[in-house]
């Protein structure tokens, strides 16, 4: 017997024109891709593309024009209960008169949690992105990447089925970029969440997907999907040394200034 699966997260023919005062602006035509369970996926494509039009409509932010988008094969059509939505910019999603806890407690208040379990829930989040005893402290007492780990923390405290971030790492130096990816891929591990991620960073989204989606034309059209085979572990300096790497890079960068 065999068993099928449906897909965490399925595309099929997602267009979205913005209706403006000005007129229509058409900016994706027609992308249909599959994320499975527990995947890292990540979405590349020129700049201007629709990279993040696209995360607004799968996170209900903006209604999708035609085709659909569906969690577990339900329809979205408002902001989804599974998912959970880290931003680039840490510094205007964090409440700065908040506490680190409280921060991480804010998207908690709308479940139906005992105190126990959602004072458990902040402590094993804070844990898993090495915050652990900063619940006191305040975003501004604390340095641009661990900023974004407790943004991190806060979605993961929700426990989405989906965790999408948009350029995540792209406000923070090097090593912390580093760190912060090897991060998403211990959260995919511990919780075992699907992870869908925009990023400019091509070497970024060959080490941590599973998948890469890389978008051109415009309006945007699914250039090609590229399935990538690491494995886990990954390793900073081993993976990427790799001849595999380097292939890959090449060819995704090659699709992209094609398509730019
Ligand atoms: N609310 C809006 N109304 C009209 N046009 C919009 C709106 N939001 C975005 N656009 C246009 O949609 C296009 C795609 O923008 P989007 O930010 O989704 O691209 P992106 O690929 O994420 O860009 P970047 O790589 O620079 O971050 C751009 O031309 C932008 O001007």
């Amino acid at each position: 017997m065999s068993i099928t699966t449906s897909p965490r997260l399925s595309v099929q023919g997602l267009a979205k024109t913005y209706r403006t005062k000005s007129g229509d602006v058409p900016v994706i035509a027609d992308l249909t891709f599959d994320v499975q369970a527990g995947e890292v996926a990540c979405i590349v494509g020129p700049s201007g593309i629709g990279k993040t039009t696209l995360l607004k409509c799968l996170t209900g932010l903006q209604p999708i024009t035609s085709g659909s988008a569906r969690i577990d094969g339900v329809e979205i059509d408002g902001p989804p209960e599974e998912m959970a939505l880290v931003f680039q910019e840490y510094t205007r999603s964090l409440m700065p008169w908040l506490t680190v806890a409280k921060n991480v407690r804010l998207p908690l208040r709308h479940l139906r949690l005992s105190t126990a379990e959602r004072e458990e829930r902040i402590a094993s989040a804070l844990a898993a992105v090495g915050l652990a005893g900063a619940e006191a402290k305040y975003p501004w007492q604390l340095s641009g990447g661990m900023q974004q780990r407790v943004a991190i923390a806060r979605a993961i405290a929700y426990r989405p089925e989906v965790l999408v971030m948009d350029e995540p790492f792209a406000s923070v130096d090097a090593q912390t970029r580093f760190e912060l990816e090897d991060l998403c891929l211990r959260i995919r591990e511990q919780f075992g969440m699907t992870i869908l991620l925009v990023t400019h960073d091509i070497d970024e989204a060959v080490y941590l997907s599973d998948r890469v989606i890389v978008l051109g034309e415009r309006p945007a059209r699914v250039t090609e999907i590229i399935e990538i085979d690491f494995g886990d572990p990954r390793d900073q300096l081993e993976t990427r040394a790799t001849a595999a790497f380097a292939e890959l890079r090449t060819r995704i960068f090659g699709l992209i200034r094609k398509a730019g």
